[in-house]
C-alpha cells in the first residue's frame, strides 16, 4: 500500500499561499499586500492586491510618497483587503464568518470593511507597522467587533 504523504500543507498555509501569490501581481515598489478571503468550508471566495483604480495607468501613477496628496500613492490604492472583498462576485452572506488571509495586518479602513462584510478571522504574515496608531485603530476596531486575528505559521515556508 501506498505510504501517506506526511508534507502536506494545512489549510492556513494553503491560503496564504494565494494571498503570497497575489501580492506579486503589485505594483507598488514599496509594499505589496495580498489578500484571500476563505469561507468557513475552506472555499475560496475571492483574492485581491494592493492597486489602482482600474481606468489609472500604471505609468500615470504616482507610486512614490509625498506631503502633497495630490501626488502621494496612498491617496489613490486600493488596499487588499478592499479589493478582495470588491472582487467577491457572490452574495454577502456567504461571507458571515469567513476568513481573511493577508500578507499585512489591515489597516484601520480595511478592518471597518471586513467588519462590515462579515469577516470573522484575519490570518497575517506579516504586522510591520505594529504599534503605530493606524494598527492600533485597526486592532480596536477587530477587538470591539469579535474578528480574531492570529499570526499565520508556515512550517513549510512560501517558495
Ligand atoms: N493592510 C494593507 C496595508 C497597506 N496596503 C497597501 C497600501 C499601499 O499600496 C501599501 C502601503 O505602502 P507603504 O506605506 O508601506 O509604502 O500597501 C494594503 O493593501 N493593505
Ligand atoms: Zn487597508
Amino acid at each position: 500500500m501506498a505510504e501517506q504523504r506526511s508534507d502536506v500543507i494545512s489549510w492556513d498555509e494553503f491560503f496564504m499561499r494565494v494571498a503570497f501569490a497575489a501580492k506579486l501581481r503589485s505594483k507598488d515598489p514599496n509594499t505589496q499586500v495580498g489578500a484571500c478571503i476563505a469561507d468557513t468550508d475552506h472555499r475560496i471566495l475571492s483574492v485581491g492586491y494592493n492597486g489602482t483604480p482600474h481606468a489609472i495607468t500604471d505609468e500615470a501613477f504616482p507610486w512614490g510618497d509625498s506631503d502633497d496628496p495630490l501626488n502621494d500613492k496612498h491617496s489613490y490604492v486600493i488596499h487588499a483587503e478592499a479589493n478582495a472583498i470588491l472582487n467577491f462576485r457572490g452574495s454577502l452572506k456567504d461571507m458571515q464568518g469567513a476568513t481573511v488571509y493577508v500578507t499585512l495586518f489591515p489597516c484601520h479602513e480595511c478592518a471597518k470593511l471586513l467588519v462590515q462584510a462579515g469577516v470573522g478571522e484575519v490570518v497575517y504574515l506579516d504586522d510591520k507597522y505594529a504599534g503605530t496608531m493606524d494598527n492600533l485603530i485597526s486592532k480596536r476596531t477587530l477587538d470591539s467587533c469579535g474578528v480574531t486575528y492570529r499570526k499565520v505559521q508556515m512550517p513549510h515556508g512560501l517558495s
